[in-house]
C-alpha cells in the first residue's frame, strides 16, 4: 500500500476518511484531485495551489484542487523534513472549511483523527457555544453567527450521557472536541448530528453508551480492543501516520478509487477483525456474529494471509487451501472478492466450492465400482417417501415425519444399523419415540432407501454421507501411512487408498450455520489435525434449516480462545438493527453456538445511520403488488437522480414461494420495472430488480430491500399450528426458524428496508414499528 514517491519530490496519503469523502466526488473532481496532487508534489508552494494555514489549527492547510474544492492537509514527514511528506484529511467544497477545524492524536489508539463540526447540528454547536468561523467567507452575503440562545424545550431535558465524565470519554477514546458537545446532547436526533462525521471510535464509544451499555463493557468491548500497549506521544505525528489507516497517492489509486466505496473492505479492517484474521490458532477455530459484522470478509482475509504463508513452500498446481460455503451462488461470490483481494499468484493455491459441490467430486473420484447416481432434491425424495407410506398403507407416521427422522437423525448421525437407531439420542426432534416405534420407523426407511436405490437415486445429504465416509476413510490411510503402518496401494480407484496426504492444508468455511453432522465429518476428515487446521465462520441466529449440530462432539473442538465474536455492524443501519434485533427476539429464544454452548447477540451494534424501515399494512395482495411497485420505482428514480445504475441494487424478497412469480409478472407489467429470479444457483437474468424467497438470500446484501407477504399465516405458515399440542418441541423449532428466514431477509438490507403484508401483519414483527 505505502509506495514512496522520488526523494526529490513530496509525498502525499490519503487519510481514510478523506478517501471516502473523494469516493462521493463526481468523477470530473477526482480527475482533477489527481491533477491537484501531480501538481503538489512537485511543488507545494506553487501558486495555483493556493496553499495556506488555517487560523485555528495552524497544523492544518488547505489548498485548492478546483474553484469550489479545497483539499485540507497536514505535514506529516519527520523533523525539519516535515513537508515533504503530506496527509490529506478531507477534500470538501470550500465552503465547508472552516477556522475551527482540529486534527488530533487519539490517546486510545494513537492514531490520527479528524473531527469535522461542520455537520453536526445547530443545536448542539449552540448549547456548546460553538460558532464556525468560514475560511473563506462569502464576498456578498456575510454570515451573521446565530444568537447563543439554549433552546428553552430542550435546555430543561436530562443530557443523554448523565452520569458519564469529560474524563471518562477521554479514557475511553473520544476526540477532545467532542466531548463537550457529547456531554450537552439531550435527544437522539442531536447525537446522530453529532456523530455524522466523528472518527470510528468516538462513534463507537457515544452510541454505546448512549444505547446504555454500562462503563465497563464500553471499556472492555470497544476501547482495549482498539487501545495501543503505550501512551501515545500527543504531538508527533509522524509516527501517528505510521498507526493511521492511510493510502499513498499514486498512479495506481486513481484506478482503485474509481472503485468507490466496495473496496473498503479490502484495504480497511476493523482492529477486531484484523486480529481474528491474522492470529494463530492452535487447531480449529470459530468465529461468530451477528449479519454484516463482516464475517464473510474475515474468512477471505483469513483465506489470503494463510496464503502467503504457505507461498514459499507451495508446489506448483497444489490447491492447499480450501474455501466452502453453502450454495453455489455464495461460492460464486466468493470467488469474484477473493479474485480481487489476491495476487493471481496467490489465487492460485485456492479451491472455491460449495459444500454440495464438494461432496460431489468426493463421490464421484471414488465411483468407479459403483453406478453414479442421480442427486435429487429434498422435495422429490419426500415424493417417493409419501409413494412408499400410500403403497404399504402405513397411517402411524406422517411422510413428513419418516423423511425427516431418515434425514436428521439416521443420515445426519450416520446411523447404519438398527441397533445403533435404538441408542441414537433424538436431540432436537420434538416427541420422543419408543423403542417399539423406532422398530416400526426404522423397517419403513429401509424400504424407503432400498427404493432410492433402485430408482438409482439420492438426495444431497446422502451424497454428503457418503463423501464423509470416502474422506474419513482416506484421513485413516494417511495416519496409518504417517505411523508406518501401511503401505499405499497404487491404482486402486477409491481417494482412500490412493491418499498419501490429507486433501488440505487449511479449510476455511463460511455460512456454517446450516451444515450438517456429515458436512462437518467430511470438512474434519480433509485436514490434518493442527494449527489453523478449520477456520469456521457462521451466525446460529441466522440458521434456516434443521442441521443443528454440536462441533464438539464431531472432534472439532473450538473452546476458549479459539473462539471469537464479532459484534460491530457494517452493512445493517442503527435503524435496521433494532428491528431485526426484536425479530431475532434473542433474549428470550435460546440460540446454540455450533457446539454445547449458547451464542447471543449482546453487544450486536451499528454506527451507520440511514432511513428508518418502513412498515406498511395492505388490504389485500393486489393492494401490496401495487404498493410495492410504487416504493420501487421512487427507489429507481433515488438512485437515477444519483447518476447511479439500478441494477442489482434493489431487491423483493417474497415471504412465500408460491408467490415469486405473481411478483416477478406484476412488476415486469410496469413500465420500468425489469426483474431477474433469484435462484438456488444465483440470478437469472440480467433484470433491474432481484426477486426471490427468503432462503434465497441468504449470505446476500442489497442496498434498497423490500420484504413483501410478511402476514399471519405466511411468516409463519399457518400450517405449523397442527404441531402447537401434537408435538410442542417441533412447533417451537419450525418457529424458530421461520423467525430466523425473516431476521436473515431484513438483515440483508445495506440503506433501505420496506416491509410490508397484507390482512393481519406476522406476530414476529416487532410491536416498535406502531411507533
Ligand atoms: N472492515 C470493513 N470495511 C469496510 N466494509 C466492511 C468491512 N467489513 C465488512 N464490511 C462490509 O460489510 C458488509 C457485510 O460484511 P460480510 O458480508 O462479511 O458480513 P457477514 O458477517 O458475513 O454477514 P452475514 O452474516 O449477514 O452474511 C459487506 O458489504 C462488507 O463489504
Amino acid at each position: 500500500m505505502s509506495k514512496h514517491t522520488g526523494s526529490t519530490r513530496a509525498r502525499i496519503d490519503l487519510h481514510h476518511k478523506a478517501e471516502n469523502e473523494l469516493y462521493k466526488l463526481e468523477n470530473t473532481v477526482k480527475a482533477e484531485f489527481y491533477d491537484f496532487c501531480h501538481k503538489f508534489r512537485q511543488n507545494p508552494d506553487q501558486p495555483g495551489l493556493d496553499l495556506k494555514q488555517l487560523k485555528g489549527d495552524s497544523r492544518i492547510w488547505r489548498a485548492k484542487v478546483t474553484r469550489n474544492i479545497r483539499a485540507l492537509m497536514i505535514p506529516v514527514g519527520a523533523g525539519p523534513n516535515a513537508r515533504n511528506h503530506w496527509l490529506v484529511i478531507a477534500v470538501r467544497p470550500r465552503k465547508e472549511v472552516y477556522e475551527q477545524l482540529q486534527v488530533a492524536i487519539n490517546r486510545v489508539t494513537g492514531e490520527i483523527e479528524f473531527v469535522d463540526l461542520a455537520v453536526v447540528g445547530d443545536t448542539a454547536l449552540r448549547r456548546a457555544g460553538i460558532t464556525l468561523t468560514p475560511a473563506e467567507p462569502e464576498k456578498t452575503t456575510p454570515t451573521q453567527p446565530e444568537p447563543d440562545v439554549p433552546n428553552p424545550e430542550v435546555a430543561v431535558l436530562q443530557p443523554l450521557l448523565a452520569g458519564v465524565s469529560a474524563e471518562q470519554l477521554g479514557e475511553l477514546g473520544v476526540a477532545e472536541q467532542l466531548i463537550p458537545l457529547a456531554l450537552a446532547v439531550v435527544t437522539e436526533d442531536e447525537l446522530d448530528d453529532l456523530l455524522r462525521g466523528a472518527p470510528m471510535l468516538s462513534k463507537d464509544v457515544l452510541y454505546g453508551l448512549a444505547s446504555g451499555m454500562p462503563l465497563d463493557e464500553v471499556r472492555a468491548e470497544i476501547t482495549s480492543k482498539v487501545s495501543l500497549d503505550r501512551t501515545p506521544d500527543l504531538d508527533d505525528l509522524a509516527s501517528a501516520v505510521e498507526r493511521t489507516k492511510i493510502t499513498t497517492v499514486d498512479d495506481d489509486l486513481r484506478q482503485v478509487v474509481e472503485e468507490g466505496d466496495f473496496r473498503a473492505w479490502k484495504v480497511f479492517l476493523h482492529p477486531t477483525q484484523k486480529a481474528v484474521v491474522e492470529v494463530d490458532f492452535s487447531g480449529p477455530a470459530r468465529v461468530t456474529g451477528g449479519p454484516g459484522t463482516g464475517k464473510t470478509i474475515v474468512a477471505l482475509h483469513r483465506v489470503n494471509i494463510l496464503a502467503q504463508r504457505l507461498a514459499a513452500q507451495a508446489t506448483p498446481g497444489a490447491h492447499p487451501i480450501l474455501l466452502t460455503t453453502f450454495t453455489a451462488n455464495l461460492a460464486a461470490d466468493l470467488r469474484s472478492r477473493l479474485s480481487s483481494l489476491m495476487t493471481p499468484e496467490l489465487r492460485e493455491l485456492v479451491d472455491v466450492m460449495h459444500i454440495d459441490q464438494l461432496a460431489a467430486r468426493i463421490t464421484g473420484e471414488n465411483s468407479s465400482r459403483r453406478p453414479t447416481r442421480k442427486r435429487v432434491d429434498d422435495q422429490a425424495a419426500l415424493r417417493e417417501m409419501k409413494d412408499l407410506v400410500a403403497e404399504v398403507g402405513h397411517d402411524k407416521w406422517t411422510p413428513e415425519f419418516l423423511f425427516e427422522e431418515w434425514d436428521q437423525i439416521i443420515l445426519g448421525h450416520s446411523v447404519t444399523t438398527r441397533s445403533e437407531y435404538f441408542q441414537v439420542r433424538r436431540s432436537g426432534r420434538g416427541r420422543g419415540v419408543t423403542r417399539t416405534e423406532r422398530a416400526e420407523i426404522w423397517k419403513i426407511v429401509d424400504q424407503f432407501t432400498a427404493r432410492m436405490d433402485k430408482l438409482g437415486i439420492e438426495t444431497w445429504g446422502q451424497a454428503a454421507e457418503r463423501a464423509a465416509r470416502y474422506e474419513m476413510a482416506r484421513a485413516a490411510q494417511v495416519e496409518q501411512l504417517r505411523a508406518g503402518t501401511d503401505e499405499v496401494q497404487d491404482g486402486e480407484n477409491s481417494s482412500g487408498a490412493r491418499a498419501r496426504d490429507y486433501r488440505y492444508q487449511h479449510v476455511v468455511i463460511d455460512e456454517a450455520q446450516d451444515l450438517r453432522a456429515a458436512h462437518w465429518k467430511l470438512l474434519r476428515a480433509l485436514v490434518a489435525p493442527s494449527a489453523n487446521d478449520l477456520f469456521i465462520a457462521g451466525d446460529t441466529h441466522q440458521r434456516i434449516y434443521d442441521h443443528q449440530v454440536t462441533l464438539g462432539a464431531l472432534g472439532i473442538s473450538v473452546r476458549g480462545r479459539r473462539s471469537q465474536r464479532l459484534t460491530l455492524s457494517y452493512r445493517t443501519t442503527r435503524e435496521i438493527l433494532a428491528h431485526a434485533l426484536a425479530i431475532s427476539d434473542d433474549t428470550s429464544i435460546d440460540y446454540d453456538d455450533l457446539d454445547d454452548g449458547r451464542d447471543t447477540l449482546a453487544g450486536y451494534r451499528s454506527i451507520l445511520h440511514g432511513p428508518r424501515p418502513t412498515f406498511v399494512e395492505y388490504d389485500s395482495w393486489e393492494a401490496e403488488r401495487a404498493g410495492l411497485a410504487a416504493t420501487l420505482e421512487t427507489w429507481r428514480q433515488e438512485l437515477k437522480s444519483e447518476d447511479r445504475d439500478p441494477t442489482g441494487r434493489i431487491a423483493v424478497c417474497v415471504a412465500e414461494h408460491g408467490k415469486v412469480g405473481e411478483v416477478i409478472s406484476y412488476l415486469s407489467s410496469q413500465e420500468n420495472l425489469t426483474c431477474a429470479e433469484l435462484t438456488k444457483d444465483g440470478v437469472k437474468g440480467s433484470g433491474m430488480i432481484h426477486v426471490g424467497t427468503m432462503h434465497r438470500f441468504k449470505g446476500l446484501e442489497y442496498e434498497r430491500l423490500a420484504v413483501v407477504g410478511v402476514s399471519e399465516g405466511i411468516m409463519p405458515r399457518r400450517y405449523l399450528e397442527r404441531f402447537r399440542d401434537s408435538d410442542p418441541e417441533r412447533y417451537e423449532r419450525e418457529l424458530r426458524k421461520a423467525r430466523s428466514l425473516l431476521f436473515v431477509a431484513v438483515t440483508r438490507a445495506r440503506d433501505s428496508l420496506a416491509i410490508s403484508w397484507h390482512g393481519q401483519r406476522s406476530h414476529f414483527l416487532p410491536k416498535i414499528v406502531e411507533g
